[in-house]
Order: C-alpha cells, then sequence, then structure tokens
C-alpha cells in the first residue's frame, strides 16, 4: 500500500546555472508541492501503513528550512530545481523515514519530477 502527505512551501528561488537571458535565472517564487509517499504493509490492527501525523512530524525540520526561505541559500541547494529539491528532501528524510518510497515536487502547476531514490 502507498500512503502520501502533502506539504505547500512558499520558496524563492532563481537557477544560477541556466543560459544567458533564460527567466528562470531572475528571483522568483512558487508555492511548492510536496507529495511524501510512504508505501508498506496495512497493519492488521491499526488498519494504516502509519499515522499521516508521523510523516508530518518526520519532514517538519525540512520544512522550516524550506518555507518562506530562499532555496538558494539552503547548504546543499545553491542550483535548487524540482530534480536537486526532491534529491535533497528524499537524501535528509529517508534515514529517519525508511518507508518512504517517493518525493513528488511540484514546482508549477504544470511542471515536477518524482524521485524514488
Ligand atoms: N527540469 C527542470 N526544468 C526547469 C526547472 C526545473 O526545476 N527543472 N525549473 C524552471 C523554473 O524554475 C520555472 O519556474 C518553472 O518552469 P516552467 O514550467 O517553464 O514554468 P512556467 O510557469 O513558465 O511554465 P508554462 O507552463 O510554460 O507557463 C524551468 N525549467
Ligand atoms: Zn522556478
Amino acid at each position: 500500500m502507498d500512503i502520501f502527505k502533502t506539504f505547500t512551501l512558499e520558496s524563492a528561488h532563481r537557477l544560477p546555472n541556466v543560459p544567458p537571458g533564460h527567466k528562470c535565472a531572475r528571483m522568483h517564487g512558487h508555492s511548492f508541492r510536496v507529495d511524501l509517499h510512504v508505501s508498506g504493509e496495512v497493519g492488521q490492527d491499526s488498519g494504516w501503513v502509519m499515522d499521516f501525523a508521523d510523516i508530518k512530524a518526520a519532514f517538519q525540520p525540512l520544512f522550516e528550512q524550506l518555507d518562506h526561505h530562499c532555496l538558494n541559500d539552503v547548504p546543499g541547494l545553491e542550483n535548487p530545481t524540482s530534480e536537486r529539491l526532491a534529491m535533497w528532501i528524499w537524501e535528509r528524510l529517508k534515514p529517519g523515514l525508511p518507508l518512504l518510497s517517493e518525493v513528488t515536487v511540484h514546482e508549477t502547476c504544470t511542471s515536477g519530477c518524482r524521485y524514488r531514490g
């Protein structure tokens, strides 16, 4: 069974390595949507894979580093593409949340990525 919890990050960024004149070289912001997927067996008694609240608690320290921040200022996110953001979250969350199976980052309504480690 795959379950997920969705978070919204209000964050600014610019992409430092894009070609000259690319619009994303300019500072701009997004309401990033991050879906954290957790996969495992459904407990016989609990009826759930894990409590959604435990996913939220695991993500909270990372959320605080990202929400209402400029992502370029976050160590490890100097080039904060959606792909790098998904990997950054995965690498920091997976050790404490071993059932993590996918990090989805929606940068806009039409753009994003999925990372499964
Ligand atoms: N592979 C990636 N490509 C781009 C990324 C990225 O993180 N990974 N990021 C950007 C920009 O940050 C931009 O804000 C988002 O790009 P885009 O989808 O082009 O944004 P638009 O809202 O302008 O898209 P339209 O649907 O065409 O209006 C760029 N590329
Ligand atoms: Zn952007």
